[in-house]
């Protein structure tokens, strides 16, 4: 078989066959050498030896409170501390993009076709002796059966972390702006354009953006209902979107996204985010009366992208990794360094947020309790209730503990799914993953899980812990100490998400001034920007305690 399947080379040396039974590492610029690249070299030795372990780091990170308030008081020391996460994360992503899920090598097509999610890992050669290689069973156990043994919830286990709704759904909400597979061609493949984008607020392309767009002063277009601003009806804004045949024509709203009418709280976000772009607007417009409506339009999209990296880095991550060391948006610490800004969404990052878990079975909106399927497809319960209301009920809801989806039929079939495409897709397993992310290999079931039978259970299934796959290994991990996710889930994450964010063009030295943003005022709104202000500065009345975690 080919001898690159047991995956010899390692610390990211690059496997090549010599004929059918032979093989090379190629270990440049990998700081090891020898047959596997599993020698360090003498730099290599010494700095290995100096950096803490990932636990340690982590450990680290979410204790000692006193020292970070320190670090946090003091901009030299946070600054590097910042700088270190930057680079650190984005150094564990290849940029430019090397694999497509069609190439165990790389290719052109990896660079320049912009149609493949890219891997952070190529995928098993087609001919190998086991799914994962040479690990594990000639053949993986069914989907369904794992979905049923393992991920189906018996009961409501909320996030030890008190991670709420407004958290869930702002996930959904800010991911599927550029998590989105093109089904039609395969599972390796996406429509979207690979970061922080915004066209979930603005639309797939130009044609649906000029849709949504007044060309007044810049503003999106919205209709006013019960004293409140939301997105305009469908039938007023022809733009794709996907409803199932019975949604009445007054519950069909044109959004950014065309699945955005499929729960409330990505009706709640959708709206919140038109109303800021039009508040900027305003803003923007008081600043300079002298512009025009395109003018006006593009430098506010501009800002309202700043203001979604602020919020997801300084509110979002902050809360996920649940850090003492406080997170901050400052793109300026990258001017000195080597950085590519640009980005290409790897496939296994969209698995990895299937945070599907993270929903309740119901919410509770001003005394009425709604299960999920209550809320499929019924964005008029935003309007029903008022803004105000609704954030509030998000707020109070308890999210879910990971890896015990709810019961909703849907979201285990989308588990299903996903098990199933990670297969499709040649995906390795979880350990070489967590060796790829700088990880030490998880060395038994029970290691991983923490819980005996869980432990036997899997063990039976898959044979041997080498021989566990990425989605399941993900979810079926322990928490980490004070953490919403397994360290696996976390650490890989966080390289795709930091890279994402950082890689963005605003964060690049040619825009990231005032003049690009309308000047002082329009710069300092992304610097101002929260989670708290992106509501309060959008509702009438008085402004829930807004956070991502329960009261
Ligand atoms: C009750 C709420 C939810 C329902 C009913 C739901 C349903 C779905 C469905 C039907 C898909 C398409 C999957 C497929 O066709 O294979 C999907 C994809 C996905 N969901 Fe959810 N979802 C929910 C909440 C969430 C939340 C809270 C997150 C948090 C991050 C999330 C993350 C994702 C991701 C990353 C994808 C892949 C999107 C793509 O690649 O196109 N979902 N979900
Ligand atoms: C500092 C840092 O990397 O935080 N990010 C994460 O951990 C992270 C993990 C998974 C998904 C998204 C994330 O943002």
């Amino acid at each position: 078989a080919n001898p690159c399947c047991s995956f010899p080379c390692q610390n990211g040396g690059v496997c090549l066959t010599q004929g059918y039974d032979n093989y090379i590492c190629d270990c440049t610029g990998t700081e090891f050498y020898g047959k596997n690249c599993e020698t360090p070299t003498f730099f290599k030795r010494i700095k290995l030896w100096l950096r803490p372990s990932s636990e340690t780091q982590h450990a680290l990170l979410t204790n000692y409170p006193w020292f970070w308030a320190v670090v946090n008081y003091v901009p030299f020391l946070s600054n590097f501390v910042m700088k270190k996460v930057y680079t650190m994360r984005s150094a564990m992503v290849d940029s430019p993009p090397t694999y497509t899920s069609d190439h165990p090598y790389i290719t052109w097509e990896a660079a320049a076709n912009l149609s493949y999610f890219t891997r952070a890992l190529p995928p098993v050669p087609q001919d190998c002796p086991t799914p994962l290689g040479v690990w594990g069973k000639q053949t993986l156990p069914d989907a369904q059966i794992i979905v049923n043994m393992f991920l189906r919830r018996e009961r409501f286990i909320p996030d030890p972390m008190g991670s709420n709704a407004l958290f869930a759904f702002f996930a959904q909400h800010f991911t599927h702006q550029f998590f989105k597979t093109d089904f039609k061609r395969g599972p390796g493949f996406q429509w979207g354009g690979h970061g922080v984008d915004v066209s979930h607020v603005y639309g797939k392309d130009k044609g649906v953006e000029n849709v949504l767009r007044s060309f007044n002063n810049g503003k999106l277009r919205v209709q006013e209902i019960n004293g409140e601003e939301w997105p305009p009806l469908l039938e007023n804004a022809d733009v794709p979107m996907t409803y199932p045949p019975l949604v009445p024509k007054e519950n069909k709203f044109a959004l950014g996204h065309k699945d955005y009418g499929l729960l409330p709280g990505l009706f709640m976000y959708a709206t919140i985010w038109v109303r800021e772009h039009n508040r900027v607007c305003d803003v923007l417009k008081g600043e300079h009366p002298e512009w025009d409506d395109e003018h006006l339009f593009q430098t506010a999209k501009l800002i309202i992208i700043g203001e979604t990296i602020k919020i997801v880095i300084e509110d979002y991550v902050q809360h996920l990794s649940n850090y003492n060391f406080k997170l901050t948006f400052k793109p300026e610490l990258l001017f000195d360094v080597p950085h590519q800004y640009q980005n290409r969404i790897a496939v296994e990052f969209n698995h990895l947020y299937h945070w599907h878990p993270l929903m309740p079975d119901s919410f509770n909106i001003s005394g009425t309790v709604y299960t999920v399927k209550d809320f499929m497809f019924r964005p008029d319960i935003v309007i029903k209730h008022g803004m105000n209301s609704f954030v509030e009920g998000m707020i109070k809801q308890r999210a879910g503990r990971m890896s015990h989806h709810n019961h909703h039929p849907l979201t285990l079939h989308v588990a299903k799914e996903t098990i199933e495409h990670g297969r499709q897709l040649k995906f390795q397993s979880l350990n070489q993953y967590r060796k790829r992310f700088g990880l030490p290999p998880i060395k038994s079931f029970l290691e991983l899980t923490g819980d005996e039978t869980l432990a036997k259970d899997l063990e039976e299934l898959y044979g041997e812990i080498d021989g566990l796959e990425f989605y399941v290994g993900l979810l079926m991990e322990k928490l980490r100490h004070k953490a919403i996710f397994g360290s696996s889930l976390i650490e890989i994450g966080g390289p795709f998400s930091v890279k994402g964010l950082m890689s963005n063009p605003i964060c690049s030295p040619k825009y990231w001034k005032p003049s690009t943003f309308g000047g002082e005022v329009g710069f300092n709104i992304i610097q101002t920007a929260s989670l708290k202000k992106l509501f309060c500065n959008n509702m009438k009345g008085n402004c829930p305690s807004v956070s991502f975690k329960v009261p």
